[in-house]
């Protein structure tokens, strides 16, 4: 980094990647609580399985919204809130017994959540140069994935032994402690004060000398209008407050290296984001016939081959910045390619290939986070948040629409419950991914050629 105090960008990440972690463990919180959620509620799979999808529908249809408020109201705002909503959500959550009430705790949570990464990923270009952001945002993945061994384990472990209401309301109280902690040390950029600062209307000195530490213009994000579309008029403010939703929109999809960031998110995360939120563990135990304990040893597999991941592809997207949507290209044909073989496997998959499974199919996470580099290069800076929310959007809908649509096949042929479930039906079921697949890559091949196309008609270099 530039000069003086070079730790203060790292003491801001440090905490905003806590609450991203915060934000994951308050997301899977339900993960390894299935049946006690069923027990203290009284209700059946069905309902326990559509507290996971509001939650997916809320975190995904936040997210544009979520983003033009970031672009307003900065990156710290959006944390703390994002922060107090979790933390609410929990605390309804710990101490109701109403089903509604905890649907109602479910929403407040998804909200939370929504706000939270892409506040996250919205902070790091204005404190790390454009050479550090792949790596910083890979470990910042990495956290957000160790908030998930922290929500299944030890969550379940304080459920099991100090009750619901002690579980719920400990993660609502990390919460807090992690909000109290932000309000004292997140900035949005370099020389803005803190909340606590802004507050009682006293800038401190460190927040005044971290003024040098700005990475200005060297991030990827361009500060200049986005390009015209139609007969608008040209806007010259680098803040365009009061351009409408559609406007925004219009806009934004109009660049070719946004329609490209969205293409690599809606691809490479969904095969591991519906693996692990709900149907990994019905198929590698109705389907596949493993016992409880093998189906979460390889889960593991899954979290620490994700983590990884995230470290190996950070230096290599920083190194190949050129290379760096074909890594992810490449990544998703593995994964798909190991899909393939197991589907088309006579019988159960061999232990080997499911182990290669739980190892290639995360790469597809951090693969994602590739999304965001591509993101910041072509998004204007004004419209930084709307676009990282936008592109956000991409893979959860994506995980969305085949974890329903892998419930409806099962449903389908009639095995659609524990009692039914076979390997056969799982087999054709876990198939509907592949036009996902196949949909999402020719989609990135198209805007990856157009994207060259406008940068050589712009004069435009990568960064
Ligand atoms: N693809 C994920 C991030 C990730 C990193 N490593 C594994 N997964 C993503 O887009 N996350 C958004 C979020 O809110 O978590």
């Amino acid at each position: 980094m530039r000069t003086a105090r070079p730790l203060l960008p790292w003491v801001v990440w440090g905490v905003a990647a806590l609450s991203y972690a915060v934000a994951v463990i308050n997301r899977s919180s339900l993960a390894a609580l299935g049946p006690a959620t069923q027990q203290h509620f009284d209700i059946d799979a069905t309902t326990l399985s559509m507290f996971a999808m509001i939650q997916l529908v809320v975190y995904a249809g936040l997210q544009i919204p979520v983003g033009t408020l970031l672009d307003r109201f900065g990156a710290t705002t959006m944390i703390l809130t994002g922060g107090l909503f979790m933390a609410a959500g929990q605390t309804i959550m710990a101490t109701v017994a109403d089903v509604w009430l905890a649907i109602l705790a479910r929403v407040l949570v998804g909200a939370g959540d929504a706000c939270t990464f892409i506040s996250v990923m919205r902070l790091l270009p204005e404190w790390f140069s454009v050479r550090q952001l792949p790596v910083v945002s890979q470990l910042t993945g990495l956290i957000g994935q160790a908030g998930q061994l922290v929500s299944v384990t030890p969550l379940a472990l304080v459920v099991a032994g100090f009750g619901w209401t002690s579980g719920f309301l400990g993660v609502a109280a990390i919460g807090v402690l992690v909000m109290i902690l932000g309000g004292f040390v997140l900035r949005n950029a370099p020389g803005d004060g803190t909340l606590a600062e802004r507050l009682t209307g006293r800038v401190g000195r460190l927040s005044r000398e971290a003024r040098s530490l700005g990475a200005g213009e060297a991030t990827g994000a361009f500060a200049m209008p986005p390009p015209e579309t139609g007969m608008m008029p040209v806007i010259t403010k680098r803040r365009m407050p009061g351009l409408g939703f559609w406007d925004k929109l219009r806009r934004l999809v109009a660049l070719p290296g946004v329609r490209l960031a969205f293409w690599v998110h809606f691809t490479s995360p969904f095969a591991l984001n519906v693996f692990i939120l709900l149907w990994g563990t019905p198929f590698l135990t109705g389907g596949v016939g493993l016992d409880s304990a093998t189906a979460s040893g390889l889960l593991n597999i899954v979290v620490v081959s994700s983590m990884t991941a995230g470290l190996l592809l950070g230096p290599l997207s920083s190194r190949f910045v050129e290379r760096r949507v074909f890594m992810n290209m490449g990544i998703t044909t593995a994964v798909m390619l190991v899909w393939l073989a197991v589907l088309l496997w006579a019988g159960p998959p061999p232990m080997w290939l499911l182990i290669v499974l739980m190892i290639v199919m995360p790469f597809g996470g951090p693969a994602s986070m590739i999304a965001f580099e591509v993101a910041r290069s072509h998004t204007p800076r004004s419209f930084a948040g709307f676009g990282t929310g936008f592109v956000n959007m991409g893979g959860f809908i994506a995980s969305l629409l085949v974890i329903v649509l892998i419930g409806f096949v099962l449903d389908l042929q009639g095995a659609g419950s524990p009692d039914h479930y076979s390997l056969t039906a799982f087999k054709v079921a876990f198939a509907v991914q592949i036009p996902f697949w196949l949909c999402g890559l020719t989609m990135i091949f198209v805007e990856q050629r157009r994207t060259k196309r406008w940068m050589q008609e712009h004069g435009r270099r990568l960064r």
